[in-house]
């Protein structure tokens, strides 16, 4: 049998984890290199239009049957289904919370009073500015070592970057991090340090292939934070944090939207009791959860949250 094609993006990020998650795969694998919009842009992430503009390239190799699996942070997934493509693994999450890279050692709370602080996340620039409404909080873009170096080594220009936890571990950066940021001041993107596999509907062969890479639990949690994102995508283009975690026999998820300039938040949190840990029965638990969450949230104002 001919190895099984795996698309990636190009970034050293992309590049580690794919490699890292393909040799989970059954058989011999082929990692193919997939240039994206994302890649290519330099204008800010909100400008290019946000969704799907690291997934869109990918999709399309895969329809075009260049690839047989692609590989995304889960993170970057548009939560729309994609006809014809069906998400056939999603690999099992370690760390999902935020990292602080600051210079010289420093942790959060060691910021001077207006410390430049550089990310391109709305979510995070909303979370910054209701801790710390002080602190300068900079727009950056670029991969993982090019937003290192605005605030580490000697072309630094900012005092601290803040970063997915999840891909300085991935690439062996964890050198860099001052502080990991708590999920309580600092909760997450939906999906945040999950990986996404995907396949063409139909395609038993490369969807057997990648089974074994699975994990159930980190898939029915990254569909809960998902389902909140998609809940209140319409009409809401407030920043939003959700993050579940099964543990002692309950899926837990809480989901935090907030006001771009961290003035106001709403949260809610809702637990499941699970009987055990079957696939069918953790996505009726995430669907509930999320269901629960997003009706509060609406209920409380969050679709007019940014608006004053
Ligand atoms: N939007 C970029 C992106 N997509 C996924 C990750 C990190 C790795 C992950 O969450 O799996 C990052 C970079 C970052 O947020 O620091």
């Amino acid at each position: 049998m001919s190895a099984l094609r795996v698309g990636t993006r190009g970034s050293a990020l992309a590049l580690a984890q794919t490699t890292a998650l393909a040799a989970r795969f059954a058989g011999e694998v082929e990692i193919v290199e997939i240039t994206t919009q994302g890649d290519v842009d330099r204008a800010p992430l909100a400008q290019i239009g946000g969704t799907g503009v690291f997934t869109s390239a990918l999709r399309e190799a895969l329809l075009a049957d260049e690839v047989d699996v692609i590989v995304h942070s889960m993170k970057d997934l548009p939560t729309a289904p994609h006809p014809g493509i069906v998400l056939a693994a999603v690999a099992k999450r370690e760390d999902a919370r935020d990292a602080l890279c600051a210079r010289d050692g420093l942790g959060f709370d060691d910021l001077p009073e207006g410390a430049k602080v550089g990310t391109g996340s709305p979510r995070r620039a909303a979370q910054l500015r209701r801790v710390r409404p002080d602190l300068d909080v900079v727009d950056i873009r670029g991969n993982v070592e090019t937003r290192l170096a605005r605030a580490q080594g000697p072309d630094a220009d900012l005092d601290a970057v803040v970063l997915a936890l999840a891909g300085l571990t991935r690439l062996g950066r964890t050198d860099a991090v001052t502080e990991v940021l708590s999920l309580g001041r600092f909760p997450t993107a939906p999906a945040q340090g999950a990986l996404a596999v995907e396949t063409r509907d139909g395609d038993a062969a490369s969807i057997r292939a990648v089974a074994k890479a699975d994990h159930a639990v980190t898939r029915a949690c990254a569909d809960a934070e998902r389902l909140v994102l998609a809940g209140l995508e319409a009409g809401c283009s407030a920043p939003i944090a959700a993050s579940a975690q099964v543990d002692d026999g309950m899926l837990f998820l809480t989901a935090t939207v907030y006001a771009l300039d961290g003035s106001k938040h709403l949260t809610a949190s809702h637990a499941y009791t699970l009987d055990g840990q079957s696939g069918p029965e953790l996505s009726e638990a995430a669907m509930d959860v999320a269901g629960r969450a997003v009706r509060e949230l609406v209920d409380a104002g969050a679709m007019e949250l940014d608006a004053a």
